[in-house]
């Protein structure tokens, strides 16, 4: 038996359904995590001849002509090669590249989504370092920065060095420096919250390798004193006595850190130290070692996966303690995460030939001032139910604060050009600041305050296909992400055969609830329940008896009206306006709304969008458009944005007399006169919705600020088709609805094409839907 298989036999159930998750979100449903996607129109034969032969020799011409000309003409002032030889991957070791990659591909998946940085993902089969050098050098004209990641120590620093003077771009090592600018950060911190003296604390230091050498350079350069730095590595202690000390084989890495001293293990080091700093290999760091150090130690446990001691562990032996590992499902995560997206998008926004020391220093401010400022809408909205107040809890920021790029990234750069590697410094910065917020509602940012609200109140959903493939994997990763109660309405024996043919780990009866249309014991109930709502609509007892068993939608939607269940998804079957017909039916409006309305959301490169009303209206009056809207701008509240409204239109403040002009000028001062607070204005062009400058150049005092992210169009039609158009031609833009508004409870109705990612995310809505009528309601008494 291998290693591997004996170590998977070893899990525990928890980390057993890690494990399954985690190479499902690998393989499916794309294999991998990244992919090369065009970002220019290749359709017709003019674009051909613009994208390659002829035209892209013009390109290639001024290039020649002026190297500089390569930031504007291809994609490489925004591009980052991840690159690895695979000896030190994690905490997992010299595992080689093929196995890296999988690590790389994150990197990039990071890169990308929290500051927009395209990533190529090098995995390289060389473990001599001047070879690597090579390679790596020859590869400057295709790269805007170089991340070189998880290549051991002391080869590392060798690389890293020789790259730097031979390249004229950015290279910087992650493990070492992003490593030690986000401890830093932390261990600034941590040492005010305890009230102790940087140059007066002892550091008992487990690991001298790339990540721990980088931590204590720039830790000592913060005022640690070297003498009171104790470290250990695979072999004990570092000090003048060991062998290889003796010998005068110690690396010049190691060397620095020599210390004249008595101990010889890591518990003999860490006996009263201040500061444990942990950059090596699980669980090394004891109970009884945490029991012996200062009080109010302060432990970065930073291996990874699996840091040197679990944060329960030693907080059961020192509750005074503060401890951060590099995990995220811990406070305090300290990894390098929230350094080395914003650093390079700093450094290539203004062409920084290098990495100086002012520019990390700047990295560490902003991040430990970060932690102490006062916690924005949005970030409260992203972790809701979490406090995020600076303290033993709340070290450094969170991975998903979206101040990390706005204030790391200007920070960066201005150190760059204060450092003179700026090639093109960045002339107002607070413009700059300001366009860093495109990056900011593109990514998981969106969904996450739904996911945060549904995760900490899950509530009873019922899935009306529960059948269906696509609802029972998104079940999976709906209780994986702990936010629903789920009941599935299917025959259980199909169910259950599906739920094996898809290898999923769902247990009927156990963590999901059934309900068969063929035979359920609340079967009575339920029709008699129908029959009193339908029978005076002219539906008989043995109508209502085949009602309820006819659709599966009539049966969620009664068993919300009982109390069985907090919210329905619907839809994957049938048409959208039979649901639609049940839901209004059953369900019914919530007090004070007119009208039932979908809205939709897309993700695209540029913005973020919500479209209204999408499914169900033809053609709204203006009184219904100002009912719809309010209910949309509430709904995008949900995602933590601010909603802005524009009432578009083929018209543009009054320049049309037409009805449907008229109607949405109408409902736009409705609106206002309804909601005085919320940013809105109409009628308007579609451009003009999306660019202030566009608006101005025919209302400069317009109450709509920058771009508007609600747009209520006239019809149905005209709703539909733009959102279809868009999310086709956006190529990749994720969309998210549709959203029922206006209905007495959170139902969905999705449409038969709903991925799996999408019934996942309306989920997720459904049930932070619940929370929010609730607080509603609660309010309201
Ligand atoms: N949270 C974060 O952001 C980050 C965490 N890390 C983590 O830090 C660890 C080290 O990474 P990195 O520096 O890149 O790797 P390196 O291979 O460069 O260094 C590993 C170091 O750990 C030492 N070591 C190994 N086993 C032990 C042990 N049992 N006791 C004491 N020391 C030991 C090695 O000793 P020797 O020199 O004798 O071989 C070496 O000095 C990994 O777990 C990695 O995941 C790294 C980067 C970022
Ligand atoms: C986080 C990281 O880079 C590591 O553990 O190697
Ligand atoms: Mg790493």
């Amino acid at each position: 038996m291998s290693e591997i298989t004996k170590k998977n036999q070893s899990l525990t159930p928890a980390e057993a359904a890690l494990r399954e998750a985690a190479l499902d979100y690998h393989r499916s449903p794309t294999r991998g995590k990244i992919a090369v996607t065009p970002t220019k129109a290749l359709v017709n034969q003019r674009d051909l001849s613009l994208a390659y032969s002829p035209g892209v020799a013009y390109a290639c011409l001024a290039i020649e002509e002026d190297p500089g000309l390569a930031a504007d003409f291809t994609s490489r002032a925004n591009l980052v090669a991840v690159i690895s030889n695979g000896t030190a991957v994690l905490g997992l070791g010299d595992i080689g590249p093929l196995a890296s990659k999988p690590v790389m591909e994150g990197k990039g998946c990071l890169f990308k989504k929290f500051a927009g940085v395209d990533v190529f993902d090098i995995e390289l089969a060389e473990r001599d370092p001047d070879k690597l050098v090579d390679i790596i050098a020859a590869m400057e004209p295709t790269l805007g920065g170089v991340n070189l990641e998880d290549i051991k120590a002391p080869e590392c620093f060798y690389i890293e060095k020789k790259l730097k003077e031979r390249m004229n771009i950015p290279v910087f090592h992650d493990d070492q420096h992003g490593t030690a600018i986000i401890s830093s950060a932390a261990l600034l911190n941590g040492l005010e919250l305890v009230g102790k003296d940087i140059a007066a604390v002892k550091l008992a230091v487990s690991g001298a390798g790339a990540a721990a050498t980088a931590c204590l350079d720039l830790m000592v350069g913060l005022g640690v004193r070297r003498e009171n730095i104790f470290v250990v590595d695979s072999k004990g202690v570092i000090q003048d006595q060991r062998e290889d000390a003796r010998a005068g084989k110690l690396d010049e890495s190691k060397q620095r850190y020599c210390q004249l001293t008595s101990a010889r293990t890591l518990a003999d080091v860490v006996a009263g130290a201040d500061v444990f700093l942990g950059c090596s290999a699980a669980g090394v760091l004891t109970q009884d070692m945490v029991k012996t150090m200062a009080a109010k130690p302060i432990i970065l446990a930073l291996a990874n996966p699996e840091p040197e001691i679990r944060p329960e562990l030693a907080k059961a032996v020192r509750p005074d303690c503060i401890i951060a590992t590099g995990r995220s499902d811990y406070p305090n995560q300290v990894n390098n995460v929230l350094c080395f997206p914003y650093i390079f998008r700093g450094a290539l926004d203004c062409g920084a030939a290098k990495i100086t020391e002012e520019m990390k220093l700047a990295c560490v401010r902003e991040i430990a001032a970060l932690a102490k400022a006062e916690t924005s809408d949005e970030v409260a909205a992203a972790y809701a139910g979490e406090v995020l107040a600076f303290g033993p809890d709340y070290l450094i920021p969170k991975p998903f604060d979206a101040r990390l790029i706005l204030r790391i990234a200007p920070a960066v750069a201005q150190a760059a050009e204060a450092s003179g590697v700026a090639a093109r410094p960045i002339k107002d910065l607070e413009a700059y600041r300001q366009s860093l917020e495109r990056f900011v509602y593109q990514t998981g940012m969106f969904m996450r305050p739904v996911f945060a609200a549904a995760k900490a109140h899950p509530a009873r959903v019922i899935y009306a296909e529960g059948e269906d493939e696509r609802v029972l994997r998104a079940v999976q990763v709906a209780l994986d992400e702990g936010i629903v109660k789920p009941t599935l309405i299917g025959r259980p024996e199909v169910i259950q055969a599906r739920i094996e043919r898809a290898g999923l780990r769902l247990k009927v009866g156990g963590d999901v609830a059934v309900i068969d249309p063929d035979n359920d014991a609340r079967f009575r109930q339920y029709w008699e329940a129908y029959h009193q709502v339908m029978g005076r609509r002219g539906v008989t007892p043995d109508m209502a008896k085949a009602a309820v068993r006819r659709s599966a939608t009539t049966i969620g939607a009664l068993a919300i009206k009982l109390g069985d269940a907090d919210a329905m998804i619907c839809g994957m079957v049938g048409r959208f306006d039979n649901h639609l017909e049940h839901v209004g039916d059953l369900i019914g409006l919530k007090p004070g709304a007119k009208t039932l309305a979908t809205m939709n959301a897309l993700m695209l490169e540029q913005h973020t969008l919500f479209l209204t009303d999408t499914f169900v209206n033809d053609s709204p009056d203006a009184e219904q458009l100002a009912e719809i809207a309010a209910m949309a701008a509430e709904e995008v509240q949900r995602f933590g944005l601010p909603p802005k409204v524009a009432f578009v239109s083929h018209g543009m403040f009054g320049s049309s007399k037409r009805p449907s002009a008229v109607k949405m000028r109408q409902a736009y001062e409705l609106f206002a006169q309804a909601n005085p607070d919320i940013e809105a204005d109409g009628e308007m062009h579609g451009d003009a919705a999306l660019s202030e400058s566009v608006r101005n150049s025919f209302l400069p005092d317009s109450r709509l600020k920058g771009a508007a992210n609600l747009l209520v169009l006239p019809t149905l039609d005209a709703a539909n088709i733009l959102f279809n158009v868009l999310k086709i031609s956006s190529g990749h833009g994720v969309t998210v609805g549709p959203i029922l508004l206006g209905a007495a409870a959170p139902v969905h109705i999705l449409t038969p094409s709903a991925t799996v990612r999408r019934i996942v995310n309306m989920t997720a809505l459904a049930v932070a839907d619940v929370l929010a009528a609730k607080e509603v309601g609660a309010q309201g008494q």
